[in-house]
């Protein structure tokens, strides 16, 4: 069993995804960090009757003892969108508190798994790379954008089109980013039978609701805020998968993840040369006790596939190095 460390408990993907991982037998102690309101989530969460002890942290003055001794850190920290907004717009306030939440980590828990949701997640994940190798503590394996809301949404639109039962085990892969056009779902890996029932208008429109998919809750919500339920299952999903490969030491279990192409240096150097030569790509991720234990290559794509990765790398490389220039101009 694990300690989890999340950060930004109190905020609307933080409460019900601790409320998630307090159900995972997987975890032996749920900190729970916030800047406001955690001590009345902690309490709260803390009456449910099953093994993990819950604590709640708050301010900063209570960020270390949050850290110590975790093995897996989860943040959803940070503004979330409003309509009309781009996710890079939420860089100029969630890139410093990203920062200081993995400076803070590279101190406490320098060997946690770092599950990353706050957005800009293509600019984010640099951002916490670039902390753990100032503090010379960087460790590629063990550093993931959680992207797994995406591949959620591609199984369940894909279910709704073709009049099937949503189900995680039709697995539509979705590699690239976090963003919009970034976003790529590998409809040709869908079941043949599924696939054959897409004609090609349905398949554009399908990708464009999984990559805009985000678009459609911060709508919804009308200035309410974004996915926050939906992000918790998905996040949820992603720390148990890594939980099981960490804690049990199960094998073959596989997750999309956007990662350091280097935590797979044979597989992520055949990555980088479909993608441009991009640093960080949301890959396929098989974990194990390390974290990234393999990255999946991209393999076969068909032409509309191809060309949306064209499209993705130049979006890619811009916030991969927003991301770094940020942190390098940043006194650490
Ligand atoms: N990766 C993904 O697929 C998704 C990512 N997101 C992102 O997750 C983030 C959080 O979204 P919500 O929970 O809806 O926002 P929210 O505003 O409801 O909650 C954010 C929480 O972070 C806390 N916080 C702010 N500064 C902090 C700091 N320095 N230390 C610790 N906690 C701090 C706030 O007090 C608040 O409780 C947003 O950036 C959003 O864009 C949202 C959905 C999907
Ligand atoms: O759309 C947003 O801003 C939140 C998010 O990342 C998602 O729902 O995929």
């Amino acid at each position: 069993m694990a300690k989890v460390t999340v950060l930004g408990a109190a905020g609307g993907i933080g409460q019900p995804l601790s409320l998630l991982m307090k159900q995972s037998h997987l975890v032996s102690h749920l900190a729970l960090y916030d800047i406001v309101n955690v001590p009345g989530v902690a309490a709260d969460l803390s009456h449910i009757d099953t093994p993990a002890l819950v604590t709640g942290h708050l301010g900063p003055d209570q960020l270390g003892d949050a850290l110590k001794g975790a093995q897996l850190v989860i943040i959803p920290a940070g503004i979330p969108r409003k309509p009309g907004m781009s996710r890079d717009e939420l860089f100029k306030v969630n890139a410093g508190i990203v920062r200081d939440l993995a400076t803070a980590a590279a101190t406490h828990c320098p060997k946690a798994f770092m599950c990353i949701i706050s957005n800009p997640v293509n600019s984010t994940v640099p951002i916490v790379a670039e902390v753990f190798k100032k503090h010379g503590v960087y460790d590629p394996k063990r550093l993931f954008g959680v992207t797994t809301l995406d591949v959620v949404r591609a199984n369940t639109f894909l279910a709704s089109v073709t009049g099937t039962t949503p189900s995680n085990s039709t697995r539509v892969p979705v590699v690239g980013g976090h963003a919009g056009v970034t976003i790529i779902p590998l409809f040709s890996r869908a079941p043949a039978s599924l696939r054959s029932q897409l004609p090609e208008q349905q398949l554009k429109d399908l990708t464009h609701r999984v990559q805009y998919g985000g678009d459609e809750v911060v709508k919804a919500k009308d200035g309410a805020g974004s996915a926050t339920l939906s992000m918790a299952f998905a996040g949820a999903r992603f720390a148990n998968a890594l939980l099981r490969a960490v804690v049990e030491g199960a094998s073959g279990v596989v997750e999309p993840s956007f990662v350091p192409l280097e935590a797979d240096p044979l597989n992520g150097e055949t990555v980088k040369k479909d993608c441009d030569n991009l640093e960080f790509f949301a890959v396929e991720v098989e974990l194990g006790a390390e974290g990234t234990r393999r990255i999946h290559q991209l393999g076969e794509l068909s032409p509309y596939e191809k060309e949306m990765v064209r499209n993705a790398t130049p979006e890619l490389h811009a916030s991969i190095k927003k991301g770094i220039e940020f942190v390098a101009a940043s006194k650490l």
